[in-house]
């Protein structure tokens, strides 16, 4: 008999939040810290694995944007998509909707088409190399000004034809969606799907105004949703996905215990939710370990574990003769 860890390995897999900088493994970021010539914090890998204890977001982030700071040309932003792409490609995911954080390599120099070049001509070659396909989402930094977030949608607009959304990201509490409601009207009228992280710390208001005021495609963790019965209901009626991410979760202190992560919950009351890994090389683990994890630790049944791999499919921003293929496969892997 095959176990389910097993058969979440094969199925074929969606990546819907994943932050392409928390992709940086430290071996890679020595690497490119060294012929880059440029000193790092920590000095030794050891030194830096050792430091990834976070107490909540804050903590991460920090180290994030230390991490992210030895990126400068565009081959270390190709060889570090690359790196990911081919990670994740081992383990079947076939999709991945990634995110990229441009202000925090602006705010250091590093030009827009720097970075977008080398994310996106990665992500076209393991398209033709593996038929992998993927959409890219701009994400605003939430600690920054409404203004700095106007500068970055001027910059991308040489852009857009790269570019398939925009999400919200970084510091969550004391930066509500609505303080970017005029950002995301203009984005959309851009013709740019959107999305937010919201209800990781943040209080269930935050994904009340990130679905009434924004009016998000998708949510981005939404655990707190599940404080407030009419705001599920609402995200129901919506048909939003959320797209969950279970070790992040528990490395950030979302959840204390991976036995006691919501998921299940969240199944239950009919929410869409996905699984993704958000900032895979600082949580401990890519797609198919976030999968085990769940597996081994909540106790998902086969019939969960398949809700939750269509729920990746149907969320996900491909195209719907895609999304046929992919449902097909699943259910006969499934059958
Ligand atoms: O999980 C996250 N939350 C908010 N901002 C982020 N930036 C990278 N990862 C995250
Ligand atoms: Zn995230």
């Amino acid at each position: 008999m095959e176990t389910l860890i097993e058969l979440s390995k094969k199925m074929p897999k969606t990546e819907l939040h994943l932050h392409i900088e928390g992709t940086f493994e430290p071996e890679q970021m020595f690497a490119i810290a060294q012929r880059n010539q440029v000193e790092l914090k920590y000095h030794t890998v050891e030194a830096l694995k050792a430091a990834y204890q976070f107490t909540n977001l804050q903590d991460f982030l920090d180290l994030y944007y230390q991490g992210m700071s030895v990126l400068l040309h565009e081959a270390d932003f190709y060889d570090l998509t690359m790196a990911y792409l081919s990670k994740v490609h081992s383990e079947n995911v076939v999709h991945v909707e990634i995110f990229f954080d441009p202000q925090g390599h602006l705010s250091r120099g590093v030009p827009f088409d720097t970075q977008i070049n080398g994310i996106y001509n990665a992500l076209k070659d393991a398209e033709t190399k593996w038929g992998m396909t993927f959409k890219l989402i701009m994400s605003f930094l939430r600690h920054l000004s409404e203004e700095s977030a106007f500068e970055t949608l001027e910059l991308s607009k040489p852009f857009l034809p790269l570019i398939d959304g925009v999400g919200l990201d970084s510091s969550e509490v004391g930066h509500p969606p609505e303080k970017f409601l005029r950002v995301f009207e203009a984005c959309k009228d851009l013709g740019l799907k959107v999305t937010a992280h919201a209800g990781e710390e943040g209080p269930p208001e935050y994904v009340w105004q990130a679905i009434d005021q924004i009016g998000v495609d998708r949510i981005d963790h939404g655990n707190r949703a599940l404080e407030d019965d009419q705001l599920i209901e609402e995200i129901k009626k919506r048909g939003l996905t959320l797209t969950v991410c279970p070790l992040s979760n528990l490395k950030l202190c979302v959840v204390n215990d991976m036995k006691d992560h919501p998921i299940k919950t969240m199944l239950k009351r009919g929410l869409n939710a996905t699984v993704n890994s958000d900032d895979p090389a600082y949580f401990g683990g890519y797609m198919a370990d976030n999968y085990a994890s769940l597996i081994t630790h909540t106790g998902i049944s086969k019939e969960e574990l398949l809700q939750l791999a269509q729920n990746g499919i149907t969320g996900s921003w491909m195209e719907n003769n895609l999304k046929e293929k992919h449902l097909a496969q699943l259910r006969t892997l499934f059958a």
